[in-house]
């Protein structure tokens, strides 16, 4: 039993110690199981950290980027805001207090807008700082403002505008902001030009008080209580005054006169209105139903005649302040809302300036006014864009200020059609021509305006307008300039002639298109070139001066223009220093008479109307302009710029050059001081032998250049008829050489190689050289060309009259026989071969008689026309084997037996002045210059 049961325990022990084992293996395994979720668990979590901090890095690499792009765009648009803002606000309109000073603006600029702080987006912005962007308000010739102040720092924080105005009393804040506004305005704006009224029944102007030094100078005035109904009625009756007389129905407001006319006639005027606030409960004063009445007015037409309002605590706002016109700010603390912001944006005040400045700058204002206005300068008279006035109807421009700074118009046109200046030497009149001449030149382009300038005077002021060795530029609108031509009255009178020609080239025009202005001839033919033609002649007296046939001429010519020139656009402005010029014009009062526009200039003797003084009086560098004959009414005194200093014309001429195409050819210009090269002809290099199988034209021979306004040469043609054949006649023996060289030359470029004969016979030691020079030039151009001296050069008259007997003679090319003071060897040629009984002088006469019709001709120099007449055969010799000729020192009445004048044509011999007549084409002889020869052409 015993055994048993130590059996069974025994059993039981062994089954509980593999029980106890497969437990502990049970344990074992659960753990081991648990330690690897443990350790899964872990690395789990370890992965979802580190997924984590991916998302967050990646989550933060796109928010920074999202960021920048952000920022770079709002950076951007703030630049291109700032840019618009500086634009709008420029100089002391916009600059920050720090280092302000005013600018006031150039004439033809308008006002922009005023800062008045910084714009800050309402809601929070996420980047870096907030970029600076302007925040600004308009005032004048814009509209009006109206600054409230409910009195605590708390921002509404609706997003909708703020709520209807309450009136409240102005604040120190609304003292600061408008005083700033006020500084920013007076500075931005020329000295005068704007004029403040403050009414301030609280304070008494106390808060405006740094501007009270424009008192002084009647720029401000500060109304007392009760006195607003009088601001208001003085403010609508300034409106009617300025919309009846200044505006006067052609414009809708003095912004668009300005825009059109460059002239700002009228100040601003700026109301300051400081109420004492108003509230429904009785607070404050009303307006009364009258001020109400005024005020609506104000505002309604206040802008369009520069009357601005910038109001505060004037109560009830009523309707008026929903007006368009009227601009809203509301202060909290140091922010501000606008109507111009809106609801996105806050403004952040700009602190005040501080009152020294303002003072400052009010008293420096005040001295400015009372010191009446600067002198006008040479810039002011150009407009704000060249080139864009049109002159069918007229021609308008400024020439200088009057003593209000306003400019002076001078007009041309249908009235008054001309003008006539006065003054004596060194008054300024070239100054006062040059500062017209630029006035119009900047206004009305080269297609409206041409100018043709002409000076008697010795100098060369008006050579400035041709182009120049210094200066290769020229004035666009000038045709013509002549210079020198005190000795010229020939030019004179061929730009008169040419200007008739004109006039009447016009006046068929408009008779073709029926019209009978120029306006109406511009307007019926657009595409026809009629600009307005002004014609300066400065020193004129020249030309009308004695009663010779140039004078007379001219006076006729310039009668004619000066009646019938107003209706074709071409106007005279004649310029004298002394009173001959004028009493030139006195003995013609028909003429006179058109001259209705006068400028004198001081000092000026009969230029304005008997018992006008004015010139008498008129200050230095000034000019009285007088429109009406120079009737006393009519006077205008200008200030007249420095037109003539560098930097001025000149600098507007160049610029306006600029604009001319390459290709534009340059004005005429004559200059009777310098004598014309033969290398500079164009005619010269025109000439070319006739094209072989061409129509064969008989060839021409250059004499000099025409005193002409086409600066042409005068030419002989020496076809095959009687009497083609060449005189000159004179002692002076360069200018004698130079003839015949011009013809020698012009004629040997006519002919190919060879395809003419030269003889030269030159019988004056002193003209050698010349001759020779002659020869070999034509030898240069290929022609056979020989030298006579005395001991040939009657075997050369023999031989080339042989020539003609014959039927086949050796050589039939052309032959021109080139003479040079024959009358020298005169001994020589009479004398008789005794077995012909023929002398040289038989030959010559045979020569000059036949010679053309056979293709030979003479080119001929003799010292005086009786020695001419000797060698033609002695007293009763005909010459009109001369059929052209040229006088240098020939009397007139000498030239007779050559003249088909009686008496001889009236000309006094002058050094470098020929006078030219071809009996083919000529009524009367011309006067030319001989070309200089000396250098090869
Ligand atoms: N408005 C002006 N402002 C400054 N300088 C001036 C003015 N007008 C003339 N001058 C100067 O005075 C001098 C004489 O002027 P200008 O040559 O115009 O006189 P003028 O009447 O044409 O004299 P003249 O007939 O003798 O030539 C010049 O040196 C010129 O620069």
């Amino acid at each position: 039993m015993a055994g048993r049961h130590r059996e069974l325990v025994e059993e039981v022990r062994q089954t509980l110690g593999y029980a106890r084992g497969a437990a502990r293996a049970a344990v074992t395994e659960a753990e081991d199981r648990a330690a690897k979720r443990r350790a899964d668990h872990a690395a789990v979590e370890r992965e979802a950290h580190r997924a984590g901090q991916r998302l967050l890095a990646a989550h933060a690499t796109r928010r920074g980027a999202v960021d920048r792009q952000c920022l770079a765009r709002l950076t951007a648009a703030a630049e291109e805001l700032t840019a618009l803002a500086d634009e709008q606000a420029r100089g002391a309109a916009g600059a920050p207090w720090d280092g302000w000073a005013p600018t006031p603006p150039a004439r033809d600029e308008s006002p922009g807008l005023y800062r008045i702080g910084r714009l800050t987006a309402r809601a929070a912005v996420p980047g870096p700082a907030e970029p600076d962007v302007p925040a600004l308000v308009g005032l004048l010739d814009a509209g009006h403002l109206l600054v409230e102040d409910p009195g605590h720092d708390r921002l509404p924080a609706v997003a909708d505008d703020p709520a209807p105005p309450v009136t409240h009393r102005p604040t120190d804040r609304v003292h600061a902001l408008v005083g700033g506004l006020l500084l920013r305005v007076l500075g931005s704006t020329a000295p005068g030009a704007v004029r403040l009224t403050v009414y301030d029944p609280e304070r008494l102007g106390g808060s405006l008080a740094s501007f009270a030094p424009l008192a002084s100078a009647d720029l401000l005035t500060f109304v007392g209580p009760g006195g607003l109904g009088g601001v208001l009625d003085e403010l609508v009756e300034e409106i009617r005054r300025i919309n009846e007389t200044v505006l006067a129905g052609e414009y809708r407001s003095l912004r668009e006169l300005h825009a059109a006319t460059g002239r700002r006639p009228e100040p601003w005027r700026v109301a300051v209105l400081l109420g004492e606030g108003w509230t429904p409960d009785g607070g404050g004063a009303e307006l009364t139903a009258a001020q109400q009445a005024q005020l609506d007015r104000v505002i309604r037409t206040g802008p369009a005649c520069g009357v601005h309002l910038v109001v505060s605590g004037v109560g009830p706002a009523g309707d008026w302040c929903e007006h368009p016109l009227v601009d809203r700010i509301v202060l909290w603390g140091a922010t501000a809302w606008t109507t111009a912001t809106g609801n996105r944006f806050l403004v952040q005040l700009d602190p005040p300036p501080g009152t020294d400045l303002a003072t400052g700058t009010c008293r420096a204002i005040a001295e400015k006014v009372l010191a009446g206005p600067d002198p006008a300068v040479f810039a002011d008279l150009l407009p704000a864009e060249t080139w864009t006035g049109s002159s069918a109807e007229r021609l308008v421009a400024p020439v200088g200020a009057g003593p209000d700074g306003r400019l002076v118009d001078v007009e041309l046109g249908d009235s008054p059609p001309h003008a006539l200046i006065g003054g004596p030497s060194g008054a300024g009149k070239t100054n006062l021509l040059y500062a017209w001449l630029g006035s119009l030149a900047a206004r009305y382009s080269p297609d409206e305006l041409a100018l043709y300038l002409l000076d008697f005077k010795e100098g060369v002021s008006f050579a400035r307008f041709a182009p120049g060795r210094r200066d290769p530029s020229w004035l666009p609108h000038v045709r013509l300039v002549g210079v020198n031509v005190n000795a010229d009255r020939e030019y004179g009178l061929a730009l008169l002639a040419f200007l008739h020609d004109e006039l009447r080239r016009r006046a068929e025009a408009a008779k073709a298109h029926e019209a009978t202005k120029l306006s109406e001839l511009r307007a019926e033919d657009p595409d026809g070139h009629w600009p307005r033609i002004v014609a300066v002649i400065d020193e004129f007296q020249v030309l009308l001066d004695g009663r010779d046939p140039v004078a007379l001429e001219a006076a006729r010519l310039l009668e004619d223009l000066a009646r019938r020139g107003r209706s074709q656009g071409i106007h005279l402005v004649l310029a004298s220093q002394d009173l001959s010029g004028i009493d030139a014009l006195w003995g013609r009062a028909s003429m006179v008479a058109q001259f209705t526009l006068r400028i004198a200039l001081p000092k000026a003797r009969r230029i304005l109307a008997e018992g006008n003084l004015a010139a008498d009086t008129v200050p230095r560098h000034h000019a009285v302009v007088n429109p009406d004959s120079g009737a006393t009414p009519a006077n205008r005194v200008a200030h007249i710029p420095d037109a003539g200093s560098r930097g001025t014309l000149d600098a507007l001429q160049q610029a306006l050059w600029r604009r001319l195409p390459a290709d534009t050819a340059p004005p005429v210009l004559f200059d009777g001081g310098r004598v014309p090269r033969l290398a500079e002809a164009t005619e010269l290099a025109e000439l070319a032998p006739d094209e072989p199988g061409g129509r064969v034209r008989a060839p021409v021979a250059l004499v000099g250049r025409t005193i002409d306004v086409t600066g042409r040469s005068a030419a002989v043609r020496l076809s095959r008829s009687p009497g083609r054949n060449l005189a000159v006649l004179g002692a002076r023996g360069t200018e004698a050489c130079d003839v015949l060289a011009t013809a020698a030359l012009s004629l040997g470029r006519q002919y190919r190689a060879g395809g003419v004969r030269f003889s030269l016979a030159c019988l004056d030691d002193d003209a050698v050289d010349a001759t020779k020079q002659v020869l070999d030039e034509l030898r240069v151009l290929g022609h056979d060309a020989d030298w006579y001296d005395r001991d040939g050069v009657c075997g050369l008259l023999a031989a080339a009259a042989a020539d003609l007997g014959t039927d086949r003679a050796p050589d039939t090319r052309p032959h021109i026989l080139l003479l040079y003071a024959v009358d020298a060897a005169s001994s020589l040629l009479e004398r008789k071969d005794p077995a012909t009984r023929r002398s040289a002088r038989d030959d010559l006469k045979d020569l000059v008689a036949r010679g053309p019709e056979q293709r030979t001709h003479v080119v001929g120099w003799w010292r005086s026309v009786p020695r001419l007449r000797d060698d033609l055969g002695g007293v009763g010799a005909r010459l009109d084997a001369f059929g052209a000729w040229v006088a240098l020192d020939v009397q007139g009445p000498d030239l007779a037996p050559l003249s088909t004048q009686p008496g001889g044509p009236a000309w006094y011999p002058r050094t470098r002045r020929a006078l030219f007549f071809d009996r083919a084409v000529h009524r009367r002889p011309v006067v030319v210059i001989p070309y200089d020869t000396t250098e090869a052409p």
